[in-house]
């Protein structure tokens, strides 16, 4: 389990279970509530990958290549996401944690909503996080950790919640230490080290057994087949309030993530045994605007069940996350002003996708895209 949790007041802030639940396995017709149009995203709605004809795929590092740091910097820097492969997580556990989230969301609705994460809540079963800032509903079911999962999983399975338990603590530990080592590669390729004073909350040596004093949660995420996939969202574009994410997709495709440009979705193909890794807000604010946090989505499908694991990775409590004096000249000033995860993912659940605007001391220098700003995304 991760020693501190995410703090939790921010979460409350946007509570999103008010939507009466509907058990999208069953639809046999994509009702309205769920069809969206092109009013309700203003991004390019088809596409993504081999269909619109372009060769360009995200790209893959291997963490024991000797360029490693280098290959990471530049897919931080030109996508804001990476796959990984050769990252140390046996694949014995990655079957497990789908396994956990197949038995979870394979159960009848009402023993999932014995779980339901309370309107003021931040654990639990409900709709995306997201969903009171589009009108339509998503396709789409998740569970989220924060903390110990102890609690929720008893109230779902009374007699027989430890293999699940279990199965998400040893998920948990290997993601901790994995997420850790991407971070330090990441903030590396910017010429970062942990001797810096400015980034010792990351250093592990600060908490003695279990890790850096980093914060996390894990959200499982479900997406039923859909009968009417191309009207329906399985989760719409976003950006993480992360440092960074750890992604594990089941062998079946569904995420896409918006190419620099902003003009053109490109699905993330799963790739066997590997890790899809986004920058996140937190990292983007870190390396003062070099790295882009990534825009993504993920699409539904006809006739397979998708689940997808995120572990959420983020700077301990009531550490102010700003850019790094390293990376701040006089001719880069800081572009953000220092915000907690906490005070961040409050402005997340009031701003959105403007969020990061909201925070941005200074626009960017001309002639710098500003691959941040979703402003143009309509949002319900
Ligand atoms: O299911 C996916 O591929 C994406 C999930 C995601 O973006 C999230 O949980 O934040
Ligand atoms: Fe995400």
């Amino acid at each position: 389990m991760p020693s501190r949790v995410v703090p939790s007041d921010s979460f409350r802030a946007n509570p999103t279970n008010h939507h009466k639940f509907l058990d999208l396995s069953s639809v046999k017709e994509l009702p309205e509530s769920h069809a969206w149009t092109s009013q309700n995203n203003d991004y390019p709605f088809s596409g993504g990958g081999a269909a619109d004809g372009s060769s360009e795929t995200v790209p893959i590092v291997d963490l024991n290549s000797g360029n490693a740091t280098e290959l990471i910097g530049h897919a931080c820097k030109t996508w804001g996401v990476f796959q990984v492969v050769n990252h140390g997580i046996p694949n014995n556990l990655l079957e497990e944690i789908e396994a956990a989230g197949s038995s979870l969301f394979s159960l009848p609705m009402h023993q999932k909503l014995r779980a339901a994460r309370a309107a003021d809540g931040v654990s639990g079963y409900g709709v995306a996080r997201i969903s009171s800032f589009f009108s339509k509903r998503m396709w789409s079911e998740g569970f989220t950790i924060v903390g110990s999962p102890l609690e929720n999983a008893r109230k779902i399975w009374p007699d027989d919640y430890n293999k699940f338990c279990q199965t998400i603590e040893d998920y948990e530990k290997e993601m901790k230490k994995l997420a850790g080592r991407l971070m330090w590669l990441m903030l590396g390729s910017l010429g970062i080290t942990k001797e810096e004073e400015e980034v010792k909350w990351a250093d592990p040596k600060e908490e003695s057994e279990s890790g850096s004093g980093c914060a996390a949660a894990l959200q499982m995420n479900s997406y039923p087949a859909c009968p009417d996939p191309d009207r329906a969202m399985g989760l719409a574009a976003h950006t993480d309030s992360t440092i960074l994410t750890v992604l594990h997709q089941s062998n079946i495709s569904g995420l896409q993530v918006l190419r620099e440009g902003g003009n053109r979705w490109v699905t993330v193909e799963p790739h066997p045994g590997a890790l899809v890794v986004h920058v996140g807000d937190l990292m983007h604010i870190l390396s003062n605007g070099s790295y882009p946090s990534v825009l993504h989505r993920a699409v539904v499908n006809r006739t397979r069940h998708r689940l997808s694991v995120a572990y959420l990775y983020g700077p301990p409590p009531g550490v102010k996350i700003s850019p790094l004096s390293k990376l701040v000249d006089q001719y880069n000033p800081p572009m953000y002003r220092p915000v907690t995860w906490s005070e961040y993912l409050g402005t997340k659940a009031k701003h959105f996708d403007k969020a990061l605007t909201s925070v941005r001391l200074c626009a960017p220098r001309v002639g710098f895209v500003d691959t941040n700003d979703h402003s143009s995304v309509r949002v319900g």
